[in-house]
């Protein structure tokens, strides 16, 4: 890659605006789609997804959830592997949502798993839980800008167990704000846009408010789930993160998803979503 994350990010989202289509590759959804809930269903379905993000304007990012590549084991994580140079080879961004957290020894093992060049799993950012510490990240956070890749930690998840941890330490000194502030920290020297950033749910931003959090200060790009299946709606989301809106990006994943399994009709969904969200 020969530009930090952050840029080229902020380009993709220049160009296509600021929706993220998440790969959730639910039984559910492969069922509807008339499809096995096996390896050869998956492929079929993460390919699907691709092809109708790669044909159109309007999907920044891809991301596809590992956890339900993972609960086919190692022929899961094949089809991941496939699916992310499929959306490489698009020139798509792409997010591998890990969610991943370990003391710092072996973090730099799931670093190397998802950051690294000359890893097939390796995408674009991956997704990352600070509650073994924000620091306990560092080895992942290094690895992702020596290779020009980006990390997103969680800060305001869109689940409402979240708040149990999040929010201890109330007005000016929740955990939340900490994440936030380090990211912030990591992020001061970039131009334009970081590469160390930050998930906050859809349905988490008035809490962003009562936690004096200020968003737009950190630098950081913003993968906000909660559109959607959650929830969220779209103009609230614009009007909820204020200053920081220009580095959002939206997730939605089950209510396009649910639109295929022909792409034209992805590609509506896609469509529909993305003048939702677009203030343009
Ligand atoms: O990190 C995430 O992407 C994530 C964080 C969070 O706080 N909430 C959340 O829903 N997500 C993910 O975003 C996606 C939301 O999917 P839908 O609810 O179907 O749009 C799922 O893959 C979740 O795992």
């Amino acid at each position: 890659m020969s530009q930090p994350f952050g840029l080229r990010l902020a380009d993709a989202m220049a160009q296509h605006g600021p929706l993220c289509l998440g790969i959730d590759p639910h039984s559910h959804l492969l069922q509807s789609w008339g499809l096995n809930d096996d390896p050869a269903g998956l492929e079929t379905f993460s390919k699907t997804v691709v092809e109708a993000a790669a044909t159109m304007v309007g999907v920044a990012a891809l991301k596809p959830q590992v956890a339900l590549y993972e609960r086919f084991g190692a022929a899961g994580f094949a089809v991941l592997e496939d699916t992310l140079q499929f959306a490489h080879e698009a020139n798509i961004v792409t997010i591998a949502d890990a969610k991943r957290g370990d003391i710092g020894s072996t973090m730099d093992g799931y670093a190397q798993a998802w950051l690294a060049d000359g890893s097939a799993l390796a995408a674009d950012a991956v997704t990352l839980s600070p509650y073994l510490g924000y620091e306990s990240l560092r080895p992942a956070i290094d690895v992702a800008q020596a290779h020009n890749r980006g990390v997103f930690v969680l800060a305001l998840t869109s689940n409402p167990e979240g708040a149990s941890v999040q929010h201890v330490g109330a007005s000016d000194d929740s955990v939340a704000k900490r994440i936030v502030d380090a990211a912030g920290a990591d992020n001061a020297h970039a131009d334009r846009l970081g590469s160390v950033g930050l998930v906050v749910g859809a349905t988490a931003i008035d809490v962003t408010k009562t936690l004096n959090i200020d968003l737009a200060r950190a630098n950081a790009p913003i993968l906000a789930p909660g559109y959607g299946s959650q929830g969220a709606q779209a103009s609230d989301i614009r009007t909820g993160f204020g200053a920081a809106w220009p580095n959002v990006l939206v997730n939605s994943s089950r209510a396009i998803l649910r639109a295929g399994p022909q792409v034209a009709d992805l590609k509506a969904s896609i469509a529909e979503a993305h003048k939702e969200l677009n203030v343009s």
